[in-house]
Formats: structure tokens, C-alpha cells, sequence
């Protein structure tokens, strides 16, 4: 049975909480494309996401990012992955909501920690205290995306597998006309 979104479902929330891993997932679950706005813009730009902060600072990245997210929501509906400030931006907010179900995968301080850890991939965590740096945006964060139509709780201990049918399941809940089933 083939599925059909009648907007983008769009998952937002900090690094590490699983925006990749299980909209990747869901989309595969869903037959539906996913795209990943961090990978868009490093594809646009030929360049790592590292070396876009360290070559044009954090402001052009942002720019570069409402780009990528605007053009992402006018191709047909899909599961996006955001980058994890992108949500933090009015005009990204208001291009979102307009086009699609908001997702905040909402996730605690260590599960974050415990998975970005080893990453180098993220350029604002490369301080003296990354765990330091980490609970800050996370803490400055917080109430913005709580502003998200659906708040998605991890559990621990879940599998991104299990954790993919929770996320469905309170998909379905909250718009249960979101997705249609199509012979
Ligand atoms: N229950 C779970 N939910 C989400 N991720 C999980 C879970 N269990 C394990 N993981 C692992 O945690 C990591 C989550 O990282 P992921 O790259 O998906 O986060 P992200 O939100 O896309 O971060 P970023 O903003 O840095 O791109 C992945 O390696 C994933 O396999
Ligand atoms: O939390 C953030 O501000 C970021 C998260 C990543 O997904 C990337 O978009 C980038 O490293 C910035
Ligand atoms: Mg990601």
C-alpha cells in the first residue's frame, strides 16, 4: 500500500536527537523521500558543514539554511530533517508551519551528550566545554521548541526502530489525516 502525505512532516530539535536517524527511518516506512537540510546545504555549497562556519561564519550559514528549508517545502510532501538551530529562526518557523507538521524530538541533556560526544562534524560544540556549550542550547533552546504543533519525547533505552513506531503512531494521533493510504 502506497502512502500519501497531505503536508511535509518536518522533525526539529538540538544535535544528536535523532532528526536523521529516524526521519530517515520513517520515510523509508512511509515510501515517502526524505531530505535532510544539513546535507542539502553542504551539497549546494561543496563544502562540510565545518568548513562553511569556519569559512563564512554562522550568520551565511543561516542564510544558506532558510534558503535550503524554503526550497525543500515547496518540493512534494516528505519527512525533513532540519538542522538544529534551524527551528530557531522566525522565518523558518513561519515557512514550516505553513507547509507542514512540526516535530520536536525532545531529548535530555546526557542522551545528547552521550551521542554527539564523538563528533566533530558540528562546529558550535568545538569549545573548551562542549557539555557545557551543549546544556546552554539546549537550556536557550528549550521554549522555542516547544513552539513545535507536536512534541516528541525520547524514551531511554528505545532503538531508533522502536522509536520510529512510537513517532508514527503520535503522528497519526495528532492529524489523523496527515496520511492516506492509496491502493
Ligand atoms: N531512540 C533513538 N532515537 C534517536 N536516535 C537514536 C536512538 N537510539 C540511538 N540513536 C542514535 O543516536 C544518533 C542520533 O543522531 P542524529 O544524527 O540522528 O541526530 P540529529 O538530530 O540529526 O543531529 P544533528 O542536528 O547534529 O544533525 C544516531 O546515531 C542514532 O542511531
Ligand atoms: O544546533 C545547531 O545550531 C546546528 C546543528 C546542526 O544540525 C547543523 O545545522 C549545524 O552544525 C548547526
Ligand atoms: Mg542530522
Amino acid at each position: 500500500m502506497r502512502q500519501r502525505l497531505g503536508r511535509h512532516i518536518v522533525l526539529i530539535g538540538m544535535m544528536g536527537a535523532g532528526k536523521t536517524a529516524l526521519g530517515s527511518e520513517l520515510a523509508r516506512r512511509l515510501h515517502v523521500p526524505f531530505t535532510d537540510s544539513d546535507v542539502e546545504i553542504e551539497t549546494a555549497a561543496a563544502m562540510s558543514i565545518s568548513e562553511i562556519f569556519a569559512r563564512d561564519g554562522e550568520a551565511f550559514f543561516r542564510d544558506r539554511e532558510a534558503q535550503v528549508i524554503a526550497r525543500i517545502l515547496r518540493e512534494s510532501p516528505r519527512v525533513i530533517s532540519t538542522g538544529g538551530g534551524a527551528w530557531m529562526q522566525d522565518r523558518n518557523r513561519a515557512a514550516i508551519g505553513a507547509a507542514g507538521m512540526s516535530v520536536w524530538l525532545s531529548c535530555d541533556l546526557d542522551t545528547l551528550w552521550h551521542r554527539v560526544r564523538q563528533r566533530s562534524t558540528r562546529p558550535l560544540l568545538q569549545t573548551a566545554d562542549p557539555k557545557g556549550t551543549l546544556a546552554r542550547l539546549l537550556a536557550e533552546r528549550n521554549p522555542t521548541y516547544a513552539l513545535a504543533e507536536l512534541t516528541f519525547p525520547a524514551r531511554p533505552g528505545d532503538s531508533v526502530d522502536a522509536a520510529t513506531t512510537r513517532l508514527l503512531d503520535a503522528i497519526r494521533t495528532a492529524d489523523p489525516a496527515l496520511v492516506t493510504e492509496t491502493p
